[in-house]
Parts: structure tokens; C-alpha cells; sequence
């Protein structure tokens, strides 16, 4: 695909699954978090991911969860759609949804559940690329998924000119470095550790898409904008400050989206709570949520006035 990239580059917040006090999808604070966002500069957003909860959605939720995103940010910023799901059925009804609402790029894990072999993965983002105009991000993402994409499969699904990416999330720097070298100028490498933020745009990733962003996109654009301006010694101290605080929302007993709704909440935006199996933080964690909030908002006002 012939396309400018540069659309891809930058901070690229996972977009959370945003619910009403019962629980179901809430276009009114879909819309506060695509505000909260959009004031902040972020280059775009990824909608419906693993951070979107859309391993538990119905697929008329997933719809959902893409239109009010849609609705709400369409011409303000890149959006890029997940419409990975177990069935190659669902992933292609999802992309086409994706491709009316106007999306600007697809993006799917591998399919879950039984292990498949690289002939069944390969021919499951085919399909999905097959299903509409829209250019295709990879995910790899092999801790959640039991699946590895290798140099030698991304090779084989280059071949695809609607291939333009691959989000990549296993922990080596590594891969984003071979992913690079593979693709050369027509794909972006987004990296997925958001731990690792700034050593992976080093390594080769002209992008991130991260599930801690959104509690802190302030911190993650100005990681960016150090890397950009070579200043990598900085870049490598903010991403410690970040990783303070991303350990400290792993270290609650709820599940860590649950800990990352709080803080949102003490940022003014509320977006709900998480949907089970996924656990809520205990309310005798308040206090160290609000230290969590108290400590990226010290960061933010820290980097603003530097
Ligand atoms: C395993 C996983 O979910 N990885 C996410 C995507 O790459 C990351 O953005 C993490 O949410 C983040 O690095 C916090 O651990
Ligand atoms: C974390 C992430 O990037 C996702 O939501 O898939």
C-alpha cells in the first residue's frame, strides 16, 4: 500500500472500555475519554483491543464500543480498530463496521483458544485483510495468546500489500528490531510494553500503543518528543518515573484496568468500573489510588514547567 505513515506515528493510547453504572457500553463517557485524550494531543487511538475488554464483549458490543469512538474522535485523530476474535466469522463482521465508520486501519491478535498452526493464523489475517480497503496492523502478543509471530511468518504476510504494521508486544526489544529490518520504510512497528516504551522506539518502533497511556498520556508524549529530539538519557529517566507508577497499579489486588479507572476517575474522567472476571480494586486501596493520581499529576506539572 502506497500510503503515508506518518499518520501512525506517535502516542497511541489503547482506548478502555467505557460502561454505565449497569455495567453496559456508555456512549456519553466514551465520549468524556475521547475528550480527555483529545485535549492532550494524542496521535490516535486503538479501539476495542485487549485493553477495551473485547475479550468480553458480544460482538454488538464491540460495534458499539467502535461507533462511539467513531463518533466521537472521527477527524481529530488516527483511529486504528481491533477486531480480533476467535472466529474469523466475527473478526470479519467487525471489519467491515470498522471500514463504515471510517477507521484508518485494521489491527487483530492471532485467533485464540486452540492452537493453530501458522497456515491457520496467516490465513485468518488474510481473510480479515480480504474483507475491506483498509490497511492491516499485526498483533503480536504472544503472552495472552500463546502465539508467536516469527521474522519468517511476518515475511510471508508482507507479501500483503495491506500489511503496514505490527504492534508488537512480547518483551524482547529484539523482535521490534528484526520486525523493522524485515519491513523496512512501508511498515510502522508499534511497541507494545509500555515498560519499555522508550527502548523499543529506539530499537525501531516509530509508534506506541499501550494500555497505561490513557492514565498518563502527558508522561508518554513527552517520552516521545525526548526520543525525537535525541535526548535519550531524559527519555530513559521519565520511562523510570513511568514505570514507578505502572508497577504501582499492578500492585493493587484488582485487575490493573480496574486500578487505571480509579485514577481516570480522580482525573475527572469516569468511564466505570471493569467487567468480570476482571476483578475491582478493594475499597481499602482508595488511598493508594489516590497516591497513584496525586503522582502522575506531580509528573505531569513537573514536565510542563521543564
Ligand atoms: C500484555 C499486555 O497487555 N500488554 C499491553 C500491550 O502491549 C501493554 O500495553 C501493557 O498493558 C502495559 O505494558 C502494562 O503492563
Ligand atoms: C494494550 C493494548 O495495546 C491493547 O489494548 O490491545
Amino acid at each position: 500500500m502506497d500510503m503515508d505513515l506518518t499518520k501512525f506515528h506517535g502516542i497511541i493510547p489503547a482506548f478502555y472500555a467505557c460502561y454505565d453504572e449497569q455495567g453496559n457500553m456508555s456512549e456519553p463517557r466514551t465520549a468524556a475519554l475521547a475528550d480527555y485524550l483529545y485535549q492532550r494531543g494524542v496521535q490516535g487511538v486503538y479501539v476495542g483491543g485487549s485493553s477495551g475488554e473485547c475479550i468480553y464483549h458480544s460482538v454488538e458490543e464491540r460495534k458499539q464500543a467502535l461507533a462511539y469512538a467513531a463518533r466521537a474522535l472521527k477527524g481529530k485523530m488516527t483511529l486504528i480498530a481491533h477486531v480480533g476474535a476467535p472466529s474469523t466469522r466475527d473478526s470479519i463482521e467487525l471489519a467491515r463496521h470498522a471500514a463504515e465508520l471510517g477507521y484508518d486501519a485494521l489491527s487483530a491478535i492471532p485467533p485464540i483458544y486452540f492452537k493453530l498452526p501458522d497456515s491457520a493464523v496467516v490465513g485468518y489475517w488474510t481473510a480479515i485483510m480480504a474483507a475491506t480497503e483498509l490497511p492491516f496492523i499485526i498483533y503480536n502478543i504472544p503472552q495472552t495468546t500463546g502465539y508467536t509471530l516469527t521474522p519468517a511468518v511476518f515475511r510471508q504476510l508482507l507479501a500483503n500489500p495491506k500489511v503496514i504494521g505490527v504492534k508488537n508486544s512480547s518483551m524482547p526489544a529484539l523482535d521490534i528490531e528484526r520486525f523493522k529490518s524485515a519491513g523496512g520504510d512501508r511498515v510502522v512497528v508499534f511497541n507494545g510494553p509500555d515498560e519499555q516504551f522508550v527502548a523499543g522506539r529506539i530499537m525501531g518502533a516509530a509508534a506506541g500503543i499501550g494500555g497505561t497511556y490513557a492514565a498518563m498520556p502527558e508522561l508518554y508524549l513527552q517520552a516521545d518528543r525526548l526520543v525525537r529530539e535525541g535526548r535519550f538519557e531524559e527519555a530513559g529517566k521519565l520511562q523510570s518515573k513511568i514505570n514507578d507508577v505502572i508497577v504501582a497499579l499492578c500492585s493493587l489486588d484488582g485487575s490493573m484496568y480496574a486500578a487505571i479507572k480509579e485514577v481516570l476517575r480522580r482525573r475527572g474522567v469516569n468511564i466505570g468500573g471493569v467487567r468480570a472476571p476482571l476483578e475491582d480494586v478493594s475499597p481499602a486501596d482508595a488511598g493508594r489510588i489516590d497516591g497513584i493520581a496525586a503522582a502522575i499529576d506531580a509528573l505531569v506539572k513537573r514536565y510542563d514547567e521543564a
